[in-house]
Parts: C-alpha cells; sequence; structure tokens
C-alpha cells in the first residue's frame, strides 16, 4: 500500500514536472509570435538549431537560418537556439543601427565573467557597460601605429623563426600548418602581450602552447558548464562558475605576475602591451580614472592572449590553404614579394607598399570566405524600437548577426564559393554596403587588436611565401567541414584512414633553399654531375639541362627512387623562383619528364601573337648556334628575317627558351630608357657566399644594383677622367713604342697589343697597380 502511494507519486511529479516543461517550452516558443517578428517553428527542444554540437555548429544553424529568412526578404527574424530567443538581423541598413548608430541600446555583448572565481575572465571581451566603456578608452592606446611599430622588430624577427621551423618540420612529411600557425602566433603574442620568449615554435610542447591551446580545447563537461554559464548567469555566478580551465588560469595568472613583479623589482621596461598596462597599474593617485588593478591588467593581457591566437592563427591557416588551391595566386604573390626593393621587410613595406596590397587582399577575401568569428553577439540593454516597425526589443534580448551568413551571401558577394581577392580592390568596395564586411565586428565594440591581427598575418605571410611553396596534402579531406562542438570558425579533424593521424589541413612544403638542393646534390656521391655542375655552373642553362637528362637516367634505373623526385623538384622549383629562370621548361612531376618539354614551350609566342620563326626541337631558333654561328651572328639573322618582315618586335627561341626581341627603335628605346623600370635587370647570376666576385654591378639586380650604381658613378666623373688621363697618356707612350718595336718585326696581333694596352690601362687606374701587361 505504502509502496504503491509513493510510486503514485512519483509518477505523479514527474507528470506534472513534463507538463510544466511543455507548458513552459510552448509559452517560451510562442515568444516571436506574441511579438509579431518571423520565425520558423521551433521542435522541442532544440528549438531551431536542430544537430547542434552534434552535426552541426552555431554558426552552422545560423547560417541556414539566415538564407531560410533572407530569401523570404525579411529585414530580420526570430531564432530560437534551444530554448532561447534571438533576435537576427538581416537587413546590412538594420545591422549599422544596432552596431554603430543605435550603439547606445547594444552596448554589450552576451558574455559570461566572473571576478571572483574566475577573475581573469573579467576581461574587455566579457564585460558590459560602464565597465566595459571605462576599460575601452584606457586600452585603446595600446594599439596605435606607433606602438605596432615598436612591436614589429618582434614580429619579423619570429617569423623568421617560423620559417626555420617550418623548413625542419615539413622536410620529410606534410605539415600540420593550423598548429604551425598556432605556435607562431603564440610566440608572437606571448613576446608582445607578455614579453615572455614562449618558444613554442622551437618546442611544441612548451606550457605556454598546451595551457593556452586548453583554453579552446574543452571537455564535454566543461561545454556544458559554459552553456548553463550564458544561459543562467547569476545562479552559475553564484555556484562559482568558470570558464576558463582552471589549470590554464592559475599558469596564466603567475606568469603575468611573475613578470609584473620581476620587471617593478629590476627596473626593466619592454616595448609589449603588458607594459602599458603596468603603467596603467602606476598611475594610482594621480589620474584615479585612467587606473588598473593588478587583477584588471591579468585579465586584459589574458585576453590578448586568446582573443588574438585563435583569429590569427585561423586566418593564417586559411589564407595558405587557399593558396595551395591556388597556385596561380601564390606564384604570384610569390614574385611580387620577391620584386620588392628592399632585402629587409620594414614596416612601410607592411603597410604602405603596392606589393603588399596583394597580401592585404588575400588576407581580406580569406576572411570573408573563413570569418574566424562567424557570429557577432550583442545584448539589448535599453528597449529599442526597431526602425520602420513596431517590434520593441526588450532589455537582456540578444541578437546574433550571422557574419558567415552575410559573407557567403550572393547578394553582396556573387558566386561566394569562389575564392577571388579582387572582390576587396577599392574600386569594388566601393560598390558595396560597408556592413557587408564583418569579420572584426564594426562600431564601437570592433576588435581593438585588428592592426595587430593583421600586421603579424602579414609578417609571417610574407616570409612564408618566399620561403615555400605551399601545396595540399592529398589526404586532406575536402571540402572542408567545420567543428560543430567550436563556436569559433575551426575545421573538423577527420581521421586519417591509414595512419590514425589527424591530417585535415597540411600543406606540404616543396620548394628547398638553394644550400638545401646542394646539400641533396651531395647525396648523390656516385653523380659528379649534378654535383660539379651545381657547384661550378649554378644558376646556368646547363646545370638544369644535364640535371633534368641525369635525372631522366636516375629515373629510368628506379623510377621510385624518392631521392630523384625530391631532387627533381628542387632543381625545378630552384629554376622557377630563386633563379629567375622562369622560361625554362620545368615540369609538374617527375614522371613527365620523358616527354618532350619543348611541344608546349614552342608554343609562347604563337599563344602571345608575336611573329616568330618556326622553333626546331631541340635548338629553336638557335641552330648552329656557338658551333657554326656566334651568338652575336645569330642574332643578327633574326634580326635581318623579323626586321624584312616589318616587325616592330618578334619572339625567338633560344634553345627553348623564349627570348622577346624589340626591333623598332622607338621600342628599344622604352625598354632602354623611358620604361626602364620595368626591364631594370640583365639575365645574370651571382653568388655572394661561395663567389663573392660575382656580386658586381654588372650582375646585380633591383635595389642592390640601383645603391651600387649611385655609389659608383662618381667613379667616372669628368674630373675622375682628369686626374686618370696622365696614367692613360703615360701608357699610350707604352704602347706607341710597343707597336713600332712590334712593326719593325714585321706584322703585328693588334687584338693582343690591344688587349695589353687596356689591361694596363684598368689595372692602373682601377686597382693603382701596374700589371706590365704592354
Ligand atoms: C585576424 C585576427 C582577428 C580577428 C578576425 C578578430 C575578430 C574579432 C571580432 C569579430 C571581435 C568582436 C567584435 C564585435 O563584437 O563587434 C573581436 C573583439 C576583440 N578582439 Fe579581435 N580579432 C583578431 C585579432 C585580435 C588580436 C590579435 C587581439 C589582441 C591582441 C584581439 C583582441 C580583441 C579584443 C580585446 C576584443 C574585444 C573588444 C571589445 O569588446 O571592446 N583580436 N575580435
Amino acid at each position: 500500500m505504502f509502496t504503491e502511494s509513493v510510486f503514485l507519486n512519483i509518477v505523479g511529479a514527474i507528470l506534472a514536472t513534463v507538463i510544466l516543461i511543455i507548458i513552459f517550452l510552448k509559452k517560451r516558443y510562442s515568444y516571436w509570435k506574441d511579438r509579431g517578428v518571423e520565425y520558423i517553428e521551433p521542435v522541442i527542444p532544440h528549438g531551431n538549431a536542430e544537430g547542434l554540437i552534434t552535426t552541426k555548429s552555431p554558426s552552422e544553424c545560423l547560417v541556414e537560418f539566415y538564407n531560410t529568412m533572407k530569401a523570404r526578404k525579411l529585414k530580420y527574424a526570430g531564432i530560437f537556439f534551444m530554448t532561447t530567443p534571438i533576435f537576427v538581423p538581416l537587413d546590412l541598413n538594420l545591422i549599422k543601427q544596432i552596431m554603430q548608430t543605435d550603439f547606445a541600446h547594444f552596448t554589450d555583448r552576451h558574455s559570461f565573467y566572473n571576478d571572483k572565481a574566475d577573475p581573469l575572465s573579467a576581461h574587455i571581451f566579457s564585460l558590459t557597460g560602464e565597465r566595459w566603456r571605462n576599460l575601452r578608452v584606457k586600452l585603446t592606446p595600446t594599439f596605435t601605429s606607433g606602438k605596432m611599430k615598436l612591436m614589429f622588430p618582434i614580429m619579423v624577427k619570429l617569423a623568421q623563426e617560423f620559417v626555420k621551423t617550418v623548413a625542419e618540420e615539413s622536410q620529410n612529411e606534410p605539415l600540420e600548418v593550423k598548429d604551425a600557425c598556432e605556435r607562431f602566433v603564440t610566440d608572437v603574442i606571448g613576446n608582445c602581450a607578455f614579453g615572455i620568449d614562449c618558444n613554442s615554435l622551437k618546442d611544441p610542447n612548451t606550457e605556454f602552447r598546451v595551457k593556452g591551446k586548453r583554453i579552446t580545447d574543452l571537455t564535454n563537461s566543461e561545454i556544458f558548464v559554459a552553456f548553463l554559464s550564458f544561459t543562467f548567469p547569476s545562479l552559475m555566478k553564484h555556484l562559482g562558475g568558470r570558464l576558463t580551465p582552471k589549470e590554464s588560469a592559475d599558469f596564466f595568472w603567475n606568469v603575468i605576475k611573475d613578470t609584473t613583479e620581476y620587471r617593478e623589482k629590476n627596473g626593466v621596461r619592454r616595448n609589449d602591451a603588458l607594459q602599458l598596462l603596468i603603467d596603467m597599474m602606476h598611475k594610482k593617485g594621480e589620474e584615479t580614472d585612467n587606473t588598473l588593478s593588478f587583477s584588471e591588467i591579468a585579465a586584459q593581457a589574458f585576453v590578448f592572449f586568446i582573443a588574438g591566437f585563435e583569429t590569427s592563427s585561423t586566418l593564417l591557416s586559411f589564407v595558405l590553404f587557399e593558396l595551395s588551391l591556388n597556385e596561380d595566386v601564390q606564384n604570384r604573390l610569390r614574385i611580387e614579394v620577391l620584386n620588392r626593393d628592399n632585402d629587409e621587410f620594414t614596416y612601410e613595406d607592411l603597410f604602405e607598399m603596392r606589393y603588399l596590397d596583394m597580401i592585404a587582399l588575400l588576407c581580406t577575401e580569406t576572411l570573408r570566405k573563413y570569418p574566424p568569428v562567424p557570429i557577432l553577439s550583442r545584448v539589448c540593454t535599453k528597449d529599442y524600437k526597431v526602425p520602420d516597425s513596431d517590434v520593441i526589443l526588450k532589455e537582456n534580448e540578444e541578437v546574433n548577426i550571422s557574419v558567415w551568413g552575410i559573407h557567403y551571401d550572393p547578394e553582396y558577394y556573387p558566386d561566394p564559393q569562389k575564392f577571388d581577392p579582387t572582390r576587396f580592390t577599392d574600386e569594388n568596395k566601393s560598390k558595396r554596403h560597408q556592413f557587408a564586411f564583418l569579420p572584426f565586428g564594426e562600431g564601437p565594440r570592433i576588435c581593438i587588436g585588428l592592426r595587430f591581427g593583421m600586421m603579424q598575418v602579414k609578417v609571417g605571410l610574407a616570409l612564408l611565401i618566399t620561403n615555400f611553396k605551399f601545396k595540399l596534402n592529398p589526404r586532406t579531406v575536402l571540402p572542408i567541414r567545420l567543428d560543430p562542438k567550436n563556436f569559433m570558425t575551426e575545421i573538423l579533424e577527420e581521421p586519417c584512414n591509414q595512419s590514425k593521424q589527424w591530417i585535415s589541413r597540411g600543406i606540404r612544403k616543396s620548394c628547398k633553399t638553394k644550400r638545401e638542393l646542394f646539400q641533396l646534390c651531395k647525396m648523390f656521391p656516385h653523380n659528379s654531375t649534378i654535383k660539379n655542375y651545381y657547384t661550378k655552373y649554378a644558376g646556368m642553362l646547363r646545370v638544369i639541362i644535364e640535371a633534368a637528362k641525369k635525372l631522366t637516367f636516375e629515373k629510368s634505373i628506379n623510377r621510385s627512387n624518392n631521392v630523384v623526385k625530391t631532387t627533381w623538384n628542387i632543381i625545378k622549383q630552384e629554376t622557377k623562383s630563386y633563379l629567375n629562370f622562369a622560361n625554362i621548361a620545368i615540369h609538374d612531376e617527375p614522371d613527365e619528364v620523358m616527354e618532350d618539354p619543348s611541344v608546349k614551350r614552342y608554343s609562347h609566342w604563337k599563344d602571345r601573337g608575336i611573329e616568330y620563326i618556326e622553333p626546331i626541337i631541340p635548338y629553336g631558333n638557335s641552330k648552329g648556334s656557338f658551333v657554326k654561328k656566334s651568338l652575336g651572328e645569330w642574332m643578327i639573322e633574326f634580326y635581318s628575317a623579323m626586321k624584312a618582315r616589318n616587325v616592330k618586335h618578334a619572339g625567338c627561341y633560344f634553345m627553348i627558351t623564349p627570348i622577346y626581341v624589340p626591333i623598332d627603335l622607338d621600342l628599344i628605346k622604352q625598354i632602354l630608357q623611358t620604361d626602364f623600370v620595368h626591364f631594370t635587370d640583365h639575365r645574370s647570376f651571382y653568388n655572394d657566399k661561395s663567389d663573392p666576385l660575382s656580386a658586381h654591378i654588372f650582375s646585380l639586380k633591383g635595389q642592390r644594383w640601383r645603391n651600387l650604381r649611385v655609389k659608383l658613378t662618381p667613379t667616372f666623373t669628368s674630373g675622375k677622367m682628369k686626374l686618370m688621363f696622365p696614367i692613360i697618356a703615360k701608357i699610350s707612350e707604352e704602347l706607341v713604342k710597343i707597336v713600332s718595336d712590334e712593326c719593325q718585326k714585321g706584322a703585328m696581333d693588334v687584338k693582343d697589343i690591344s688587349g695589353r694596352f687596356t689591361t694596363d690601362v684598368i689595372g692602373n687606374c682601377a686597382f693603382g697597380i701596374d700589371p706590365i701587361g704592354i
């Protein structure tokens, strides 16, 4: 009897609870209907977010909703994320009102912080109202262009480290690019925000990195606590809820504390963000409004790390991903960066020079396709009447803006899946609504580290692209999928069938430096041809032809010889980018070596509509040159034949190398003089290290040539000539004597005597020595 009544009570209680929940949800799910806001019928219990976290990320759920509602031509709509109603503006003018014009009604984002249990969480990203406003004013000067300039050399130094690490780690296997980018960014932010050498490039398991990564790699239970904290913030604050894993919070707290104390004790100052924060702490008593407590500065230093680390590494890795899919763009970028005028990277290069516009365009288009923060959040802080409607948004109501949805909206970006950096030229940008591009947010809460983030990505990219060629690891699973558990844009790691490794974002390096090529040549001890040619004639056509021949031979012995394959790749790359032999036939794969490269090559001038003489394999138009004809004679023949055809210019083939030949004198003047900036260099080779004498003015290129030319020009002024004149006159008198002596003997070798005369003149005037040629 007793048991029965207990049982009935329990059943009754469960039923009552279920009924109450259903009533609550019914009421909840009528939220948008009651306010006259369009919505999609929600389903208990996930609302409009079916598959959230299990198969779809929050961003993907919102994008689906955006597309459906946009198709209904709505300006705004209401979504239910589980049971939470969220207002979703779709119209860009309304988004602008919310983020900028009427910002006073939307000062906060949906966030959670707990000063007591987790003081690091009380940072500028999560703070609200007046606390946020005060802090924003204080922190804004941290990222002025003056401060950025001071941090720039640190970034360049770390980017050089980055290049070294990539070179080492991609020797034998594909490189996990996101991971490598994260390590680079960790070191940059560690240095610039905390003044600490984190060394995560050298040691991926350094504590700074492990504890940093842990902040975003949440366990399922931590994700659940985060969900509860966002949904019931007051209750969770009361219960001591926290978002940062304790071990990471403790580590960062101690790092910031120790560094601050060390600097204070030892009077050490550095050009980093932490210094600026410490200085604010010490303004106490002077400008009380402008001071920060230690707890506050620790939280801000911490947020620079978490806000900058994931976003910047995501951007850099996706730029490399797109470049590896778009080889043409990658090659053009490499040439642009290599062709810059100066050897060192300067701050001005990155922000002012034309060639880096391309980097900026690439980054911008990448930010469009893969915005690291795919949803922007705002909370209504004062009741707000939605313009041109009767809808009133109530205090505490949440607003979500689908950055991803907007960035893929064909109304703003036709063919949105296409990676097209030209969408962001000034002209194309001016045709679009400013709020159609929101990777950094907008309005007063726009990303505070925008410049810093872009700068580290640009520096890293510029150095990587000049050192490596990036290709997609064939094991990368395409199309890429987003990690459903992540609020940020993060690729889902797909299991790799064969090796159980997780390589979904690997990009393989296939380019080696010249030094590495030499090392590789050493691996062929039996093969003196490659080695000798390389050391003696590096950069000459012969090394390429001989190496290719040799490789063909090697390959015929062992078709799967990996070393041959690698060497072939390297030689290809050497010839393409380092030595600038872009016009020598180079195949994509060693398998093609056997094919005749000239077939495609010989359509070069035809394809360009330039007059040419039909070439003969393998001589091109240079049959007999060096054997029966000098190079000069060969060129005269070609010139005369083309002149007879009355053309202003023509194209010839020296073996398989296409060469442009201007014939018209005005055109020659354009090339040599008027448009000289396009033709500053000779086809030449020099090697500062193994053959320093080769780095002379005749062979130098670009800015190095220009600098030297300016320095050497005064050597031959008329004043200097005058000083040399007596020396030349004296040697000329010697010449007269010698000529008369020789004439006595009969015939005389005039070329020989002239050579001896000029040797003496140059030896005397250039080196101040008497070579006794005459
Ligand atoms: C490519 C790199 C980056 C991207 C795409 C990015 C994106 C964003 C976005 C979308 C927001 C929210 C803006 C809004 O709600 O309107 C934001 C806020 C913020 N970002 Fe970034 N960010 C990047 C790099 C950085 C870096 C390097 C730092 C720090 C060193 C940083 C610090 C912050 C902070 C502190 C906020 C909060 C600002 C506030 O609420 O006042 N970000 N970022």
